[in-house]
């Protein structure tokens, strides 16, 4: 909400004829956000077989389109949308910054034409509230136009210091804000950090173990000592749950360039997911099902929730489980579990089976 608003405004539409804004956003699943080029043909051809096996496809029009094919990737997106049913997947794009020469003409042809099938804006580069007002009357005026009967929400990436510092007002800027990424190519550079890489660890970037003594009590500084290597993404991913959660909007990873690399990119979407994320970017095919696996609950975690629910009864008070303490803030964590298991095993047979198989073997 912007200083000078008051609150019962900040829910009417901000144009006349533009969709209601919604009071909730809603928890639709979103586990893999997987980017494609529109303009590049083999990526496009692709896209209607990649319904219902991903949560979100979202065509991209910023950063990775070659500037020569910035229109041809817009034109591109609005044909694929309109000649593609997309069922319980969910179409978003990314637009181009804000100051470039291409985002107006993104979104002034995008909403008219394909704003029906547009769940989602995601907005790269935000550095502040300002920013969302911008889109946000824009989009409002564009939607009475266009007369459309639901608001199109609107995402932000966060990929400046400037936007770091300010994520709690841009998150409460406009009902519409659905949640963040993080861009940490960016806001790398943005910020000077020393890397080269687009997400992901750095080996620099570590923790040593302290010196032993030896048997005359002198510190051997010569000894080898084990080093742990430390997330330099940490700090920002918990801003931006924080941020989220206070304005109950969803905050997701981001881009994991080492595509190679399955195996540090599932422990960066893991550390995402623990934190509190409840999706990433999905930049190539293969890390669409490590973002599935990853943001999906185990059957074990889902199992043990059920039991902590079944023996905390009305909620309240505590009880002993395998040795452990349970109780009322114990179960709040357990039924986010359970509940995120809910959403997704209605949208993903495989893990439905896999849910409920829990109930035959409690049974
Ligand atoms: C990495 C690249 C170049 C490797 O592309 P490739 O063709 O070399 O890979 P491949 O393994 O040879 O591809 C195998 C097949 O899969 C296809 N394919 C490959 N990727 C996709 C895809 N995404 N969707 C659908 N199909 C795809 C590809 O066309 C090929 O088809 P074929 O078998 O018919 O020949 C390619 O995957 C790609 O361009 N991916 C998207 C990159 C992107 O969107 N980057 C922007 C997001 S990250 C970012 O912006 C940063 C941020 C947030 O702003 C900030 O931190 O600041
Ligand atoms: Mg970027």
């Amino acid at each position: 909400m912007s200083g000078s608003q008051s609150p019962k405004d900040f829910f009417r539409p901000l144009a006349v004829g533009a969709p209601t804004p919604l009071t909730d956003i809603p928890a639709r699943p979103s586990r893999a956000i997987h980017f494609f080029d529109p303009s590049n043909p083999k990526m496009a051809a692709k896209i209607p077989d990649m319904v219902g096996t991903v949560d979100v496809l979202l065509g991209n029009l910023e950063d990775a389109v070659k500037a020569d094919n910035k229109v041809a990737a817009r034109e591109g997106l609005v044909e694929i949308a309109q000649r593609t049913d997309f069922g319980p997947t969910q179409l978003w794009t990314r637009i181009n910054s804000l100051d470039s020469p291409w985002a107006l003409d993104d979104l002034t042809t995008l909403v008219p034409a394909i704003g029906d099938k547009l769940d989602v804006i995601m907005v790269p580069k935000v550095q502040g509230a300002e920013d969302i007002h911008y889109v946000d009357r824009l989009l409002a005026q564009l939607e009475a136009k266009a007369g459309l009967d639901r608001p199109i929400l609107v995402h932000a990436i966060l990929e400046t210091a400037r936007g770091v510092a300010n994520v709690e007002e841009i998150c409460g800027a406009s009902p519409r804000m659905q949640g963040l990424s993080l861009g940490p190519a960016d806001l790398a550079a943005d910020r000077r950090m020393k890397t080269t890489r687009v997400g992901g660890g750095h080996p620099g970037y570590l923790v040593r173990q302290d010196p032993p003594r030896n048997d005359l009590g002198v510190t051997d500084y010569d000894a080898p000592r084990a080093t742990y290597q430390q997330d330099l993404w940490h700090y920002t991913i918990a801003r931006m749950v924080d941020a989220c959660a206070m304005h109950g909007i969803y905050p997701y990873y981001g881009p994991f360039g080492d595509i190679t690399d399955v195996v540090a990119c599932e422990d960066q979407f893991r550390n995402a997911f623990l934190l509190g994320c409840v999706g990433t970017w999905s930049l190539h095919p293969k890390q669409i099902a490590i973002a599935n696996r990853v943001f999906s609950p185990s059957v074990e975690d889902v199992a043990h929730a059920r039991r902590v629910a079944a023996a905390m009864g009305d909620g309240t008070g505590a009880v002993m489980l395998d040795g452990k303490m349970e109780d009322d803030a114990s179960l709040k964590q357990c039924l986010v579990m359970v509940e995120l298991a809910e959403q997704l095993a209605a949208i993903d047979p495989e893990l439905k089976k896999a849910y409920d198989a829990i109930e035959v073997e409690s049974a």
